[in-house]
């Protein structure tokens, strides 16, 4: 079974954040023999029903609990969508909900697969001494979509890696507001910058590792959620949890922390749609994101420093963030035009004909998701809504000139 081929590996000496625990978690966990996991689709329904239930108990420290959040998602993104949009199912067997209820309630995250699942734990060093990029990293556990799953995962992987040093500067810039360090300030956003520059190359990377026909057409049902889904209008029942049905987005890069960060440093302002959509994202990251997050929205602003200093240095390094976030997400616009919206258009066209693999491939996505995102959003008016947003956040006299060049 493709879906849980990645179950079969065990990984005696790796670096992965979360990879040394996988042996010692496969026995804690007793999880069924990977051989399971290769066989029939009718099988990993059946065998997932069946499946001992497992205890949580000896699961102690972070890195034991985020691998079990990461595979028990996978099993149940499986589970819940292994026969595509029709056949749903309305219920979570016990043997999966429980152990899963219990290890997202002492974790902090909710019971469906999630960004800090998919990407944040879900990597390893193929060689611990090497570096950390494409040709170096692979995927713990996978979903359908062979080598694109790969690649989706870890651009938004190196994507996030790229972030680092704009995150480290963050601190430096609100010590520097509170201390009236202007230089030091405009030297961490000219950092900052920077970063977020390496983070557009890095989303670059989307058009090399991923297939717009696969993402479209196989791997983006698994990522979908059992919230504003047509597909699963009552959400699911997790069996041994609660009677009533649960509703959860499905996974996004929406719940990463970092354009939530420099929204918040930058004093990016969201329109209420587009504001109560991210800020509820913000439930489906590890607790300590969002608090991270928090702590910035509570600082002094950035942007009236800024303002009230006679630094022409400083100006430039808090317009060129802006422009740079913007660009940023400018460059997320056109993936996401290339990956959904453009594949969406052909899918409606195919539909009915007869096809190429290719167009077999897209004409079978999920209709539901064709207007949202795996998250649930209207895709592109939400997407435009919150880049245009981020066009306010401009010192007035470049707001003036974006608004004269629109
Ligand atoms: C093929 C690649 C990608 C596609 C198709 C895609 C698609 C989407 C969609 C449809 C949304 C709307 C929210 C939802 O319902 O999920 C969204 C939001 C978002 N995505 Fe992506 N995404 C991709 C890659 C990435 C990557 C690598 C990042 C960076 C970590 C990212 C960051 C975001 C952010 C931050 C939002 C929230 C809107 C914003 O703050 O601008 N995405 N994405």
């Amino acid at each position: 079974m493709r879906l849980f081929r990645h179950f079969a590996q065990s990984h005696p000496q790796c670096s992965g954040a979360y990879l040394p625990t996988l042996r010692s978690f496969h026995m804690k966990f007793s999880l069924p023999s990977p051989g399971f996991l290769l066989r029939s689709r009718y099988l990993v329904f059946s065998h997932l029903k069946n499946m001992p239930l497992l205890g949580t108990q000896h699961l102690q420290k972070h890195r034991e609990l985020r691998l079990a959040h990461l595979a028990l998602s996978v099993m149940t993104m499986g589970y819940t969508w292994q026969e595509g949009e029709n056949n749903t199912v309305e219920m979570l067997p016990h043997n999966l909900a429980v152990p899963y209820w219990e290890v997202s309630q002492r974790l902090g995250l909710p019971p469906i697969l999630t960004h800090a699942d998919a990407v944040l734990a879900n990597w390893r060093k193929k060689n611990p001494e090497g570096p950390f990029d494409m040709e170096n990293l692979e995927l713990l556990l996978s979903l359908p979509g062979g080598d694109s799953v790969r690649g989706f995962f870890m651009v938004t992987l190196l994507v996030e890696l790229a972030a680092v040093p704009a995150l480290r500067n963050i601190p430096t810039v609100i010590n520097g507001v509170r201390c009236g360090e202007t230089e030091a300030v405009a030297r961490a956003l000219e950092d900052i910058s920077q970063s977020i520059q390496d983070m557009t190359d890095a989303l670059k990377l989307m058009h090399v590792y991923v297939e717009p026909s696969v993402f479209y057409g196989i791997m983006r049902i698994y990522l979908s959620g059992w919230k504003d889904n047509p597909s699963m209008p009552n959400g699911l029942v997790y069996e041994g949890v609660q009677i009533e049905p649960m509703e959860y987005s499905g996974g996004s890069a929406a719940q990463s922390s970092l354009l939530h960060c420099f929204d918040e440093l930058l004093g990016v302002k969201h329109e209420a749609k587009s504001s109560a959509f991210l800020t509820r994202m913000r439930d489906y990251m590890p607790p300590e994101h969002k608090q991270l997050i928090q702590d910035i929205s509570s600082q002094p602003s950035l942007k009236n420093f800024v303002q009230q200093q006679d630094s022409e240095r400083l100006n430039q390094a808090f317009q060129h963030c802006v422009t740079k976030l913007l660009h940023l997400r400018n460059y997320h616009i056109n993936v996401v035009s290339r990956f959904i919206t453009v594949p969406a258009a052909r899918a409606r066209q195919l539909r009915d004909r007869s096809q190429d693999s290719e167009g077999e491939m897209i004409s079978r996505a999920p209709t539901a998701l064709e207007e949202r995102g795996t998250g649930g959003s209207g895709i592109m008016t939400f997407l435009k809504t919150v880049r245009d947003q981020t066009k306010d956040a401009f010192l007035p006299e470049r707001r003036t000139e974006m608004n004269h060049q629109s």
